[in-house]
């Protein structure tokens, strides 16, 4: 890297309102985070009417199969035992070092977890060895599967996988009937380790299979989405940035802002990040690789790396509109070896980022048209999630 320009307020507790300590990783991460700034869409009611005298201009769809819409949505693991589902929730919202999933335990009872941040919701992990959706004679269905968000079903890809496909078309044909517009999300686990040519094989008889049995059924065009996930690389934040993106009501109004952003600042790619967790809740719409998913989310620890060490502790935000010196962190460098690109990041609120890919044409000199049209999208973002 080379010419770097950062500044890095620090991140104050919520709680005591003093600059973070040098914790380690896994306690700044955890879920009750202690980063600054303000919480938007944490109320659903808010988050589907704005309390805004501006004729609201994004869409304003209830949470999948939500009935009363006042819980958070769930997102529920399930999945044959040993498929990696405990593992997934513990390295994507709880920063445990994947090598360390080695150690899990089996789960033995659902275990219910809260995450709090751009968007509360919760994640539900199911020991794999009991069929909930089949055994509505000794469990409550509709109590599990009234607020769900979406259907996370986890297959182990080195694992013999006819089973997993048969119990998951028989939990979908279950609940088709109750709760036709379940998100039913696959993600075909642990693909690394495998060939290239053996995993699209694999990954594609596993579509085909699933599809033909739900179609020879009767269930055509069943809203299933697959992926090819491993926790140990960044598949596996990249499968939950989309599953959470068909979450977001907002998000055509958030693309349309970043493609804007991307428009007016020769920006070639720009991402909304969840600092907290890495899953980005938006990007442009122009196609996304993971290479530039996986610099942007690197460049997300780097900086929360560099805040601890350097960043200070902000005045208090005064309400007169005097000078409250609370300014956003934000940082442009530039990568030599990529081509000199450059990456731009600006904190748009307590959870969110906004990380910008540019190439040659978009030189640091630029940097205050780029501030500028950054600040109109944050101004933007007030209006798409009122408080
Ligand atoms: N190679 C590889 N191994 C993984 C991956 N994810 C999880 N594992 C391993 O799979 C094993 C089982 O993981 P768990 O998370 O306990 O599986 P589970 O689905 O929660 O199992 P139950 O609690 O029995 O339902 C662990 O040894 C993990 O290290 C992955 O992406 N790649």
């Amino acid at each position: 890297m080379a010419s770097s320009y950062l500044t890095v307020p620090a991140r104050r507790h919520p709680e005591n309102g003093q600059g973070q300590s040098n914790d380690s990783r896994s306690r700044r991460f955890k879920p009750a985070a202690q980063l600054t700034l303000l919480r938007y869409l944490q109320d659903l009611q808010d988050a589907e009417v704005p309390p805004s005298p501006v004729q609201p201009r994004f869409h304003t769809g209830r949470m999948p199969n939500s009935k009363d819409g006042d819980d958070k949505p769930r997102l529920l693991l399930m999945g044959q035992k040993r498929s990696g589902k405990s593992s997934i929730s513990s390295v994507v919202f709880h920063k445990l070092p994947p090598s360390e999933t080695l150690y899990i335990e089996t789960t033995t009872r659902i275990k219910k977890d809260s995450m709090h941040s751009f968007m509360d919701f919760q994640i539900w992990d199911f020991p794999g060895q009991v069929d909930f959706a089949n055994a509505a004679n000794l469990f409550d269905v509709d109590s599990i599967f009234n607020e769900i968000g979406a259907l996370i079903w986890v297959i182990d890809a080195q694992d013999d996988y006819f089973d997993a496909i048969a119990r998951l078309n028989a939990t979908i044909l279950n609940l088709q009937t109750t709760y036709p517009n379940i998100n039913v999300e696959v993600f075909v686990h642990k693909v690394d380790g495998l060939s290239e040519d053996y995993k699209s094989d694999l990954f594609r008889d596993i579509i085909q299979r699933v599809q033909d049995d739900l179609s020879d059924n009767g269930y055509e065009n069943a809203p299933v989405s697959f992926y090819q996930t491993s926790i140990y690389d960044h598949s596996i934040f990249e499968a939950f940035s989309k599953v959470i993106q068909k979450l977001i009501p907002q998000l055509p109004t958030l693309e349309a802002l970043l493609n804007s952003l991307c428009a007016n600042c020769r920006i070639q790619k720009a991402y909304l990040f969840d600092v907290l967790s890495k899953i980005y809740i938006a990007t442009d719409t122009s196609p996304t690789d993971m290479a530039s998913y996986e610099i942007c989310s690197d460049y997300i620890d780097v900086i929360v790396d560099i805040s601890e060490i350097y960043g200070w502790d902000r005045p208090e935000e005064e309400d007169s509109g005097g000078e409250s010196g609370n300014q956003d962190a934000e940082s442009l460098i530039r990568l030599e070896k990529k081509g000199n690109n450059y990456l731009y990041l600006r904190e748009i609120n307590k959870y969110l980022a906004l990380i910008c890919l540019m190439s040659e044409d978009s030189p640091a000199e630029k940097k205050a048209l780029i501030d500028y049209n950054v600040g109109v999208f944050q101004e933007a973002m007030k209006q798409v999630f009122p408080r």
